[in-house]
């Protein structure tokens, strides 16, 4: 743990379950779809570089959404989603490794490990094609981003203030995302990643992760400098009843950049 700070409890509990579980049997060797490739194919279409999350469920959703995961994971593509991220964590987000296993197989965008990894063994449980680093959590960052490196992931450190960019920075981090949920009080602020993103340097590839809801939000965290989004709660609608039209909120997302006709921005103005 890199911080003093308190953590909310949820958050506890995941950390300590996530120290329980085991890793796998020997070390994968995964040949890794590019998320580079992939932004700039989505970019050259027109497309936001969205990474879209099937999430399940998490501490601050409202329900579970039990659908197929290889159903979601399609619908997503076809709304434009450049790359997926596929929670596994089993306890609180209802993830699991054979989730990913069967959306990466399904689908040829690039898929990144959701969880909350704390050791090198754990990395060995699927195969995916990136690989979450949650800067506050690892103990040895550098090490841990070694490590899978070696097995072919591309690893995306995640953190959430300057002194966490500069260890993921120090760890040779190239993929990058700044949460903008605070693992503390589990609130979400935008105004994280606006803060953060001007400290990185240029060769970074920067993510904007949670709280992006609309497309205004989307065209904030572009504006402050996100090359891509990851996107979670939006796109699964948890506290919609009902069928959820995952494509079409992928693609309402997707087209933030070119489908402006009749949206209000943030501040409530016509955009
Ligand atoms: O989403 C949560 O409630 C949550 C709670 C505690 C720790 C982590 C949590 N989320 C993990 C994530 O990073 C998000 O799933 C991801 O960034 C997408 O966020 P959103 O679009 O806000 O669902």
């Amino acid at each position: 743990m890199n911080s003093d700070e308190a953590l909310a409890p949820a958050v506890e509990s995941i950390l300590e379950a996530a120290a329980e579980r085991p890793g796998g049997d020997e070390p994968i060797d995964v040949a890794a779809r590019s998320l580079r490739d992939a932004i700039e194919r989505a970019e050259s279409d027109g497309r936001v570089p969205v990474i879209a999350e099937i999430k399940p469920t998490s501490p601050t959703a409202d329900g579970t959404r039990e659908a197929d995961p290889v159903e979601l994971a399609e619908a997503m593509v076809d709304g434009g989603a450049a790359a997926l991220s596929v929670l596994t964590e089993p306890t609180h987000f209802d993830g699991s490794p054979e989730a990913l296993r069967r959306v990466r197989e399904a689908v040829e965008v690039p898929v990144l490990r959701k969880d909350f990894l704390c050791r090198e063994a754990q990395l060995d449980v699927v195969e995916a094609d990136l690989a979450l680093l949650i800067a506050r959590f690892v103990d040895d960052l550098e090490g841990l981003v070694a490590a899978a490196r070696e097995r072919g992931f591309q690893p995306l450190v995640e953190v959430h203030d300057a002194a966490e960019l500069e260890a993921a920075l120090g760890a040779g981090a190239e993929l990058i995302g700044v949460n903008n949920r605070d693992l503390g009080r589990l609130e979400v602020d935008l105004a994280t990643f606006e803060s953060v993103a001007p400290r990185a340097p240029e060769d970074v590839t920067l993510i904007a992760e949670s709280g992006v809801s609309t497309p205004a939000d989307v065209r904030r965290m572009r504006a402050a400098g996100a090359d891509a989004l990851l996107i979670g709660s939006a796109i699964m609608d948890h506290g919609t009843c009902g069928e959820v039209d995952v494509a079409a909120n992928v693609q309402e997302l997707t087209g933030a950049e070119t489908e402006r006709a009749g949206e209000t921005t943030n501040d409530g103005e016509n955009a």
